[in-house]
């Protein structure tokens, strides 16, 4: 930025947001500590905010904390306390020198220093009278700094006092008065500006400066969300999202993406590091979504908090509370004991039983309240552990789980929350991070949820999905796999809570909207499932072309499709290694054989050790089908149509008869066998006479009758014979291990092994160190709805089986 780029110029007009959405942003201490992080603030609110966005600060890194420390030197009238100011002063010109061009610097740097000298003579004179009001220093030079930093870069903004429009009623609850804030909010906003806000602080109703407690700021932004109506809130902060438990302590935990409003608020009350409860508060009545994300790593894609679906709904966390107290008393028993925890915000109690547990900094409060009642009360020091999910006290299974897996701990009571959303077991001992781990991995050991995506919904596909219902039910591995898009080339049903299996047809005809591999990417890229799974039933290249992108995003493909890995030697060795670098699993069973388990056989014999020296046989249903049914009786091009009613051509037949599908075929094979080659090292035999090759599958079809005297030739030339026409693959490895493939038209004497198959039948020879004078066979349906459904089926249940036993640690710095 050049001096002549000046907060003025900008202000006048220059505006390079690039969003256009209404949206509360709050970014915390840690976010704004230092120039490089309020530049990469600055860069987040480039990308993600508009004029009308509210932007929510904390004070810069430790600033709150220095200014609690110059207080208490006040208090104790200590000699360092100049010194203390002195450090203060310096670190925020540090700041903002280095963050603005001298001129806005040299200004903020004078109102800086009337600031400091008011604290000056606050801190000497009278400190206790002052104490809210200097610690409201922090927010006011942060949001002071942000502000100037963005007019001189990125868009007109100011920033606003939150103390000029934000009034609470009562000092303890922090409750807002909403209309008189309301009003003056809109007072002081200004139009075409980008307004930054300071969170933490407020005044009551007889204008005195207040602070919100801790996580104020989260607080402040909630507030602010509901003054303004706006739809999102985004909590930019050090941590990534909520996880299903505390990950410092748990490494296994995993990021919860969704959560349901009561299930965040229960959180936030029993303990979660990141969410407070009073922060939900202000949103209770609102359809305004809370998201949690990392500053230091936009990109990531956080916590929402929020109303949805059942998905979402499915999620449990473990969460635990030391220092707590058991309070016992006869009194406690009815509705005094409902009054008691209503009063003290206890953590859980049991009328029935006359107990409430309640924080041990609580215990002077509760002895008071309680003495005018009963002296028998008994203080027991108590922890808790607790699991919290969509009403999970509704749910006998997770009751019971919960209670199995605290079998080896001694536990004083197991309650249920009023909430309905967490079951709590109060221990006599601490709850340490050995228990915490283990009772995490019982209860979310097979709870990982996991996405399917099918692109394709032709033949092949719908049978896919009219299989889909029966396996989720029976297979348990499938327990949490949810169908969430459905694509095809034009259109595609994305949705994030799940689309109902039994009427996924009918639901894509209604609801299907346009979308281009650009939009489905990003939806994608977003997703907030473990896993997702995108499952390649089209016949398309281009398609096959996305496969990097979502091996780079940690996406597994199960492809029917045989682009992709029939591609040019580099471009199928490059989506290997990104496969295998992102932890993708990339599964095609179907892509030869249909249901057919040759790659396992492949797969097994390798494994074995043995080496594989020739792969041949009739890898095509459509040409097994026609040659073995083909007699001349009928019309080869009536027998075609009919093949490709039965579903067990290519879209479009000349990929069978033109020999590519079974070239792909070998090259696949060959590949699975360990052998590097590409299309171009497969002699192929075309069947396709030139005049039909140029034309749209439409023509070739309406012209197929066009085939019909070349084959009855091949067919007369052979009988002559005493021989049968078929379509045969084949590579063989020589001794010098120089390999030689190819896929040809041959005339074989009617007792081949592979003349007499059941039509549409493959036959797979396999010739290896171990089988070589007597080769490995494998023989059946090779194409067809059900086959191919089927073996698209397993594939999805051996990448779930996969999925279950892979641990993903969180990645959190200085902990790994
Ligand atoms: N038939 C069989 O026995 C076997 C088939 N296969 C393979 O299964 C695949 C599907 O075959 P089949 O069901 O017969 O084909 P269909 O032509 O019946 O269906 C293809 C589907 O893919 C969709 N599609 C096409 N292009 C794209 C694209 N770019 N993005 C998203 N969707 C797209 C089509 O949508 P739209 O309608 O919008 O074009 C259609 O829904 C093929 O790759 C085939 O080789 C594999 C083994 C056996
Ligand atoms: N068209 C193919 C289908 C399976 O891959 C065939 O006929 O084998």
């Amino acid at each position: 930025m050049t001096q002549s780029n000046s907060v003025e110029q900008l202000s006048s007009g220059k505006n390079q947001l690039a969003k256009h959405a209404i949206h509360v942003h709050k970014f915390g201490g840690s976010s704004l500590a230092t120039t490089q992080c309020i530049e990469r603030v600055v860069d987040i609110i480039r990308q993600n905010c508009q004029l009308n966005d509210l932007v929510v600060v904390s004070a810069n890194g430790n600033t709150t904390d220095d200014l609690f420390t110059v207080y208490n030197l006040a208090i104790e009238k200590s000699d360092g306390l100049l010194l203390a100011i002195e450090t203060l002063e310096k670190s925020q010109s540090a700041l903002i020198g280095e963050l603005l061009n001298p001129s806005s610097a040299a200004r903020l740097i004078d109102v800086l220093a009337e600031d400091i000298r008011q604290l000056t003579a606050w801190l000497t004179e009278q400190p206790s009278q002052y104490h809210a009001d200097m610690l409201a220093f922090g927010e006011l030079w942060s949001a002071r700094l942000l502000s100037a930093v963005l007019s001189e870069k990125v868009c007109p903004s100011y920033a606003i006092d939150a103390r000029d429009f934000l009034v609470i009623n009562n000092d303890k609850d922090c409750a807002v008065d909403n209309q008189q804030s309301s009003q003056k909010f809109q007072q002081n906003l200004q139009k075409g500006k980008l307004a930054v806000i300071t969170g933490y602080i407020t005044k009551n109703a007889q204008g005195e400066t207040c602070t919100l407690g801790r996580n104020g700021s989260d607080y402040s932004a909630t507030i602010i969300a509901s003054l303004s109506g706006a739809l999102n809130v985004t909590l930019w902060t050090d941590v990534d999202g909520i996880y299903s438990a505390d990950p410092r302590i748990v490494p296994l935990a995993r990021k919860l993406h969704r959560l349901p409003n009561g299930v965040a608020k229960e959180l936030g009350r029993l303990g979660n590091p990141v969410l407070h409860a009073k922060t939900l508060q202000p949103l209770t009545n609102h359809s305004t979504h809370l998201h949690v994300a990392s500053s230091f790593d936009p990109e990531i894609s956080g916590t929402e908090i929020g109303k949805f679906g059942q998905i979402a709904k499915q999620e449990l966390s473990v969460t635990s509370l030391n220092d707590l107290l058991l309070v016992k008393s006869t009194s406690l028993a009815g509705s005094f004991g409902e009054q008691a925890s209503n009063e003290f915000s206890a953590i859980c109690s049991d009328i029935q039983q006359g107990f409430i547990v309640i924080h041990q900094a609580q215990q002077k409060l509760v002895s008071q309240w309680l003495a005018s009642h009963d002296t028998q009360v008994s203080f027991t020091p108590v922890s808790i552990i607790a699991i919290v999910g969509h009403s999970v006290v509704n749910q006998g299974n997770i009751q019971a789980r919960f209670k199995r897996a605290l079998k080896h701990t001694h536990v004083l009571h197991v309650v249920n929350s009023l909430s309905e959303h967490s079951i709590i077991a109060v221990l006599q001992q601490s709850c340490t991070g050995e228990l915490l781990n283990n009772i995490h991995y019982d209860m979310t050991k097979d709870a990982r949820h996991i996405g399917v995506v099918v692109s394709g919904l032709g033949n092949i596909g719908q049978r896919f999905l009219a299989l889909l219902p029966a396996q989720l039910n029976r297979i348990s591995v499938l327990e949490n796999v949810h169908l969430v898009g459905l694509v095809t080339s034009k259109k595609a049903l994305l949705n994030t809570d799940g689309i109902d299996v039994n009427q996924a047809m009918s639901l894509y005809e209604r609801d299907a909207k346009p979308c281009d591999n650009t939009l489905l990417m990003s939806w994608l890229t977003n997703h907030p499932y473990d896993e997702l799974i995108v499952v390649d039933i089209t016949p398309s290249e281009h398609f096959s072309d996305l496969y990097n992108e979502f091996f780079k995003e940690g996406i597994h493909v199960i492809g029917a499709n045989k682009w992709a890995a029939s591609a040019s030697t580099h471009r199928y060795n490059e989506l290997v290694l990104t496969a295998a670098e992102n932890k993708s699993v990339w599964l095609g069973s179907t892509t030869v054989g249909a249901g057919l388990p040759i790659n396992f056989a492949i797969n097994d014999l390798l494994k074995s050790g043995d080496k594989i020296t020739e792969i041949s046989g009739i890898f095509s249903g459509t040409l097994s089908w026609l040659f073995e049914t083909y007699d001349g009786s009928v019309p080869f091009s009536t027998l075609l149509l009919n093949a490709l009613s039965q579903g067990i051509t290519e879209p479009d037949p000349r990929e069978d008869l033109s020999g590519r599908d079974v070239q792909r075929k070998l090259l696949i094979l060959a590949r699975m066998a360990g052998f590097e080659l590409s299309l171009d090292d497969i002699e192929c035999e075309n069947l396709v006479p030139e005049s039909l090759q140029a034309l749209s599958t439409t023509e070739f079809l309406a012209k197929s009758a066009d085939l019909d005297n070349y084959f009855a030739e091949q067919l007369a030339v052979a009988s002559a014979k005493q021989a049968c026409i078929r379509y045969i693959a084949k590579f063989v490895v020589n001794e010098k291990g120089q390999l030689s493939a190819k896929v040809y038209l041959a005339a074989l004497a009617k007792n081949d092994p592979f003349a007499s198959l059941t039509p549409g039948d493959n036959i797979f020879l396999i010739k290896s160190h171990w089988y070589q004078d007597n080769p490995l066979i494998i023989r059946g349906p090779g194409a067809g709805r059900d086959v191919t459904a089927g073996g698209l089926h397993a594939d999805l249940v051996t990448i779930c089986q996969q999925l279950a036993g892979k641990k993903h640690q969180v990645k959190i710095k200085g902990l790994n």
